[in-house]
């Protein structure tokens, strides 16, 4: 077993991973002192609660008004992520807009027309916050989802609207479900979205059975993710989904292999990384260095031939209905997903298909996030490093915090 590398500034872990970190269940555990295992592990918890929750608050003021003119789901980092869920479960026959925004305040076309939703899990983004009263002060309705008792609640609470309260588990990034499923039962109240109660039971049990499959006692053979994990340990990966649905997933794989595992990692819609991005699989950290591979070689004896390597992951959607209206046919989608595959195939790069099951949209999100959720930690761990606390994160906050104005 390699020992631990010190880094810059005073941080430990193993450049290269090492399998035999995820043998042992206790160590394991160990190494996750904030509890990233069990917290994801409650993602189907975190959609029962979520439902409740919202259920309780008074949704219905949101209808009364009829049906708006665009909704805005604003918020930064996971939170944001909620807005591009809430777009592709609503999918090509949703009536009006819907429009993530990503920074402070709403675009400056938003007015009383339009809902805006702010979500924050903290409750206390500079995003959320000044979107939740640019809203109020522009008479849009707002909703505004996340921590209870927070900076967020009380400004819903100053602008008569109502909040689903999102009980906190840090970081933010382990709170997707239960950020996600107020959001669109927000969009429900305003018929944007069909999600009904058999969805959400189907999507927590279908999170429920991946977090089962992917228990740190379970081994690799068996557990999806950790094989996941150590096939991309050492690599870029690069997560193209089928499909937008499959897109919305490649994303936040995308974030969490950064957050979690601290991997550059690119990620993208298919179709449109078949115009340019694919590319890359001719290049230095594709075809060009796997040619020099030696085919007998151990996988994992990076001594031998240290190359860094482009590893693909496809995110395959197939669709809920073949016979979907969508713009772009299942069929054409299915294609391009065989297409990449038999390309990687050609240049030699290795490739890991992580394929949707379910009967609804919400079912088939949950079906390609599960598993990768947990690989990202997975693969944090195989390299020694706490998958919960990001010291960069932090500390980009307090040097943006403490710069001159002009400067950040
Ligand atoms: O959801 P809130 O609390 O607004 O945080 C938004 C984002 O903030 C960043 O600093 C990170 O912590 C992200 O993981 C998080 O998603």
């Amino acid at each position: 077993m390699a020992s631990p590398e010190d880094g810059t500034a005073g941080l430990t872990g193993r450049r290269v991973a090492d399998e035999s970190l995820l043998e042992d269940e206790k160590a394991m555990l160990g190494n996750d002192p904030g509890g990233m295992l069990r917290a994801t592990a409650s993602a189907g918890a975190q959609v029962r609660e979520s439902a409740a929750l919202a259920a309780e608050a008074n949704l219905s003021v949101l209808a009364d008004e009829g049906r708006p003119r665009a909704v805005v789901v604003a918020g930064i980092g996971t939170a944001g992520l909620t807005g591009n869920i809430l777009a592709t479960v609503a999918g090509p026959r949703c009536p009006v807009p819907v429009i993530g925004h990503r920074s402070a305040g709403v675009p400056g076309w938003v007015g009383a027309a339009d809902v805006v939703i702010a979500v924050s899990a903290s409750g206390r983004s500079p995003e959320a916050l000044a979107a939740a009263d640019a809203a109020a002060r522009r008479g849009a309705r707002l909703v505004a989802i996340g921590n209870p008792d927070s900076e967020l609640q009380a400004v819903a609470e100053r602008a008569r609207a109502p909040f689903i309260p999102v009980p906190r588990r840090a970081p933010a990034r382990a709170s997707l479900w239960g950020l996600a499923v107020p959001v669109l039962l927000a969009a429900r109240s305003l018929g944007l979205v069909k999600v009904n109660e058999a969805d959400l039971a189907e999507t927590a049990a279908r999170l429920d059975a991946d977090a089962e499959r992917c228990r740190p006692g379970a081994e690799s053979f068996v557990n999806p993710a950790k094989s996941l994990a150590l096939d991309l340990a050492g690599s870029v990966p690069i997560v193209w989904g089928s499909s937008p649905l499959a897109t919305v997933a490649a994303r936040r794989f995308a974030d969490t292999l950064a957050a979690n595992a601290r991997y550059p990692v690119m990620a993208g819609a298919l179709g449109e990384a078949g115009r340019g991005r694919v590319g890359l699989l001719d290049g230095p950290f594709g075809g060009l260095a796997e040619s020099s591979r030696d085919i007998f070689a151990d996988p994992g004896d990076d001594d031998e031939d240290p190359a860094t390597r482009l590893r693909l992951v496809v995110m395959r959607d197939g669709g809920l209905n073949p016979q979907d209206d969508a713009d772009e046919p299942v069929a054409v989608e299915e294609r391009r997903a065989d297409a990449v595959q038999v390309l990687a195939e050609r240049r030699g790069v290795r490739c890991d298909v992580v394929t949707a099951e379910g009967g609804s949209a919400l079912e088939r999100l949950a079906s390609l996030v599960a598993v990768p959720d947990f690989a990202s930690i997975y693969l944090a761990l195989a390299h020694g490093l706490d998958p919960m606390a990001v010291p960069a994160i932090n500390e980009m906050k307090e040097l943006s915090n403490s710069l001159p104005e002009g400067m950040q």
